[in-house]
């Protein structure tokens, strides 16, 4: 089922960003290409993974975007996007995010007490933006039923669990400078 991503992550190029090994690939970085077929495998692959009865569906600027737009429209569930741009909007919630390689602020606009979602992102590595996106929506009262990554890198994972959230990834990779390993997949097929 995942064989596009299989294959892509296989021969993705690596960057340093300071000393953080940075695989670049369609998913995470909308380039070279994000071929349709790839997109289309990973969708397909997230709502049949997912828990889909939500009010609405997470995603967090950039990278979500694909996913939560294409999520969006087959589920045809509304989706927010967590921003890196302050609107200042009644009750925006700011939160701080750290990853890997940079630091900033996430914005929070749209959630209604109560509301229940599920998270979507492209990469969890350290888990220091899933950290700040679930003490945005703690802040904003909504219930996370669930939260589904695409791929799945150090040891983030696991710290999320901790907190007690359930949280899936599609795919698991190791990436040094040489570059990505496959690990495991989601549909057993790795
Ligand atoms: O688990 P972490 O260490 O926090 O890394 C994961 C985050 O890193 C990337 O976001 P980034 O902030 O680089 O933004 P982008 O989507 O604009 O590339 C990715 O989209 C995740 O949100
Ligand atoms: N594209 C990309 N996004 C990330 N987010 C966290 N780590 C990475 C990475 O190595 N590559």
């Amino acid at each position: 089922m995942l064989k596009n991503l299989r294959e892509s992550l296989r021969n993705a190029p690596i960057i340093k960003r300071g000393s953080y090994n940075y695989f670049i690939h369609p998913i995470s970085d909308g380039v070279p290409v994000v071929r349709p077929e790839l997109l289309r495998e990973v969708i397909a692959c997230i709502v049949k993974n997912a828990n889909v009865d939500v009010d609405k569906i997470v995603t967090i600027e950039a990278m979500g975007l694909p996913l939560g737009s294409a999520l969006s429209q087959i589920t045809d569930i509304p989706f927010i996007i967590i921003r890196k741009r302050k609107y200042e909007l009644p009750g925006e919630i700011a939160v701080h995010q750290a990853t890997g390689y940079s630091k900033g602020e996430l914005y929070l606009n749209g959630i209604d007490k109560g509301d229940r979602v599920l998270i979507v992102d492209d990469v969890i590595s350290t888990g220091g933006t899933m950290l700040a996106t679930l003490k945005a929506l703690e802040m904003a009262g909504a219930t996370v039923k669930d939260i589904i990554v695409v791929i799945e890198r150090g040891d983030g994972k696991k710290e999320i669990i901790d907190m007690g959230y359930d949280i899936k990834t599609l795919i698991k990779i190791d990436v040094d400078e040489n570059g990505v390993k496959v690990l495991e997949c989601i549909d057993g097929e790795c």
